[in-house]
């Protein structure tokens, strides 16, 4: 163990959509081992991981290209996308000689296990990373929610999410260059002012059990590591 960690048990929500690094569609290689990379750094530290990833980099049930599209079926689609990340990352976490599960939402038995809570944190407690794939199973939500949802059924000490920008802003940064970054600031606060950062109903669950969310860049290397570290890093969502 290198350091002392802030936390025990984390999970971590990683961005479907960042796995494109920069290409237009899909999984980069350059970037799925360099997102391992930083999770065996954290596993190293005697940190237990759990991780629900993102589907944007494949599909999205509220994209164009599901318009026209039952959304129960689009959203179907979109948790599929999810499964297939799941393994992605798998291998590229077995390629560094980290163990981990994949246990999806949707039963699929010859492709992951099951979720079943009590594996999960059986897996956790023998340090394997734990892969949550498809979601929460059902459509109308969305993978922060997922993260939101299976944090607390693990009962980990925070949600992190490692998403395409480095932290919470006044207002989306992608679009508004004035928009300003939060060192902290209140879910109420978040949820208040609409910031979209992550969904309001994962916001709300996060709230309502205070369970305190890290938001940070997933492309900054060592941001994730220095979270965990406590180090002040993106922007701490609080009750
Ligand atoms: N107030 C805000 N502060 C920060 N980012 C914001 C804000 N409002 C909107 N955003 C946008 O939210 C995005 C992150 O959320 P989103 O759920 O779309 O992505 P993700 O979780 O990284 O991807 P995926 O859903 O594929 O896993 C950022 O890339 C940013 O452009
Ligand atoms: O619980 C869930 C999680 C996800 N979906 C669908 O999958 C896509 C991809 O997830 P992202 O969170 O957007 O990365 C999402 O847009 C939904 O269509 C779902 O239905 N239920």
């Amino acid at each position: 163990m290198s350091q002392t960690p802030a936390y025990q048990r984390i999970l971590l929500k990683l961005s479907g959509e960042a796995l494109m690094g920069s290409d237009s569609y899909g999984i980069n290689r350059a970037t799925i081992e360099q997102m391992v990379k930083e999770v065996k750094d954290v596993v190293e530290m005697g940190v237990q991981v759990a991780v629900v990833i993102g589907g944007g980099n494949i599909f999205r049930g509220v994209a164009p290209a599901a318009a026209g599209m039952d959304r129960a079926t689009a959203d179907y689609m979109g948790m599929l996308a999810t499964v297939m990340n799941a393994l992605a990352l798998q291998d590229a976490l077995k390629h560094i000689g980290v163990v981990s599960r994949v246990q999806s939402a949707l039963t699929m038995q010859q492709v992951a296990e099951p979720y079943i809570r009590g594996k999960a944190m059986r897996y956790l407690e023998e340090g394997k990373v734990v892969i949550f794939a498809a979601g929460t199973g059902n459509p109308f939500f969305t993978t922060d929610t997922a993260a939101a949802l299976r944090g607390m059924e693990i009962g980990a000490d925070i949600v992190l999410k490692a998403t395409k920008v480095d932290g919470v802003y006044t207002d989306d940064p992608k679009t508004n260059p004035d928009a300003t970054r939060y060192e902290s600031i209140t879910f109420d606060e978040a949820i208040a002012k609409n910031l979209k950062v992550m969904d309001a109903t994962a916001l709300t669950l996060c709230r309502d059990q205070k369970m305190p969310l890290s938001v940070f860049s997933i492309f900054k290397q060592g941001a994730l590591k220095r979270v965990v570290s406590g180090a002040n890093e993106g922007t701490l969502v609080h009750v």
